[in-house]
């Protein structure tokens, strides 16, 4: 397995929150920040400071906690955006514009040309006052190679650190984003980032590829959340890493516990077949799938629960058989025999037919039946 030399730039504070209708407290966007510091992400993008003076208030306080990750902030190609990044003492400001043909024409009244000038001028502006700067590519997987290209270039000339390329309306698959990541690394002097997010379905997938292609910085949200679908999936793209990328620096851990906070914050449910922190990720109900993994949990997991802070378990309904029936009956401290076990077994099938859930007192009461009626 290549080890991929990546880092993480986690952006729920920021395009996380311009999921519709979320607004975190500046105490529940500290919560968080801790939370990703304790997982191990290197740069946390605390916010927009333009968008209002309470925020631009909290990516300062963010910026001052003393965390090991570095922080950065969002802002337009405009002197009073990189002038709040300033004031907010990020490490990182990323200055962005939206660099396809489509988004300059209805969005800016200059020609892409014109726009690039005025946003060196902000990149130049932010390196002399000692801001590293990330110079960002919005709308980047729908603009012109050779512009991207001479964009970069000319960033990197001005004194930006790192290049990077928005995949704004998620119209990318993972092919396309692994041959675009090739492309402009070929000729590219400072790191590239990609953010992604999941219109089709594919953020999680595309910024692995973009990563396997030598993409350096992944930008991922809490739960995925962020603009419509969303982004990258933090707890998604670690275990990616973990498992296919050989990087295991990260405290995966906490991954549980960060997604349940988010999601308590946001008011964004997670869905329960939510990959990683699913209520339903480590949750097992196939008769097959759980006789294997009463021999062996890697059967039916790829990873094991505990390394992101699940947990396993077994749900009794219409797809159990005797083996996983046997097992939950003896976790709650009761035996069955042979024959009770197939009466059981018919009841609570039929009964999940009929959509009621076997829950341990639904268990129970079949199991006092079957003793009663001797069966
Ligand atoms: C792809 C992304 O996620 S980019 C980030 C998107 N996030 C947000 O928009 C959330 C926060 N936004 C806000 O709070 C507000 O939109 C603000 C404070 C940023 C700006 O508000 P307003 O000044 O009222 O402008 P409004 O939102 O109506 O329009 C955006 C303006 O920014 C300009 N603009 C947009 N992006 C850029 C850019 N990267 N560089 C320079 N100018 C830009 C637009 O051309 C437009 O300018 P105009 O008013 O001269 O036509
Ligand atoms: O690249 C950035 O820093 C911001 C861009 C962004 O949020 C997007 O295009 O979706």
């Amino acid at each position: 397995m290549k080890k991929l030399n990546v880092e993480i730039c986690d952006v729920t504070l920021r395009d996380g929150e311009q999921t519709p209708g979320v607004s975190f407290t500046c105490e529940e966007k500290k919560s968080i920040a801790l939370m990703l510091d304790e997982i191990g992400v290197e740069v946390i993008e605390a916010g927009f400071p333009s968008v209002s003076e309470n925020e631009k208030r909290c990516v300062r306080e963010i910026a001052d906690m003393g965390l090991s990750a570095r922080t950065c902030c969002l802002s337009r190609a405009v002197k009073s955006d990189v002038d709040a990044a300033i004031d907010c003492g990020v490490d990182l400001v990323s200055i962005f514009f939206a660099t396809s043909d489509l988004h300059i024409r209805i969005k800016y009244k200059k020609t892409r040309e014109e726009m690039l000038e005025e946003a060196l001028r902000m990149v130049e502006y932010a390196t002399e006052h000692g801001i590293d700067v990330r110079f960002s590519a919005e709308e980047g997987s729908r603009t012109d190679i050779s512009f991207l290209k001479e964009m970069f270039e000319r960033g990197y000339e001005a004194g930006a650190k790192y290049s990077s390329i928005a995949d704004t309306v998620g119209c990318m698959t993972p092919v396309e984003m692994y041959n675009t990541v090739l492309d402009v690394t070929e000729t590219l002097k400072n790191p590239l980032c990609v953010h992604c997010h999941d219109d089709m379905g594919c953020a999680t997938a595309n910024t692995i590829s973009a990563a396997q292609a030598g993409a350096f910085q992944l930008h991922t949200t809490i739960n995925g959340i962020g603009e419509r679908a969303g982004n990258a999936a933090l707890e998604e793209v670690l275990v990616a890493l973990r498992m296919k990328g050989g990087i295991d620096r990260y405290n995966l851990t906490p991954l549980m516990k960060t997604s349940k906070m988010v999601e308590e914050y946001s008011g964004i449910k997670v869905a329960k077949n939510k990959a990683v922190v699913g209520d339903h990720a480590f949750s097992h109900e196939s008769g097959i799938h759980i006789a294997a993994m009463l021999v062996e949990p890697s059967a039916y997991e790829y990873f094991p629960p505990e390394l992101v802070g699940g947990q396993r378990k077994f749900i009794l309904g219409k797809h159990t058989g005797r083996k996983a029936l046997e097992h939950v009956v003896k976790c709650l401290g009761c035996s069955i025999t042979r024959d009770e076990c197939a009466w059981v077994l018919e009841q609570i099938k039929t009964k999940s037919e009929g959509k009621c859930s076997i829950t341990p007192e639904v268990l129970l009461a079949i199991l006092k039946e079957a003793r009663e009626e001797k069966h």
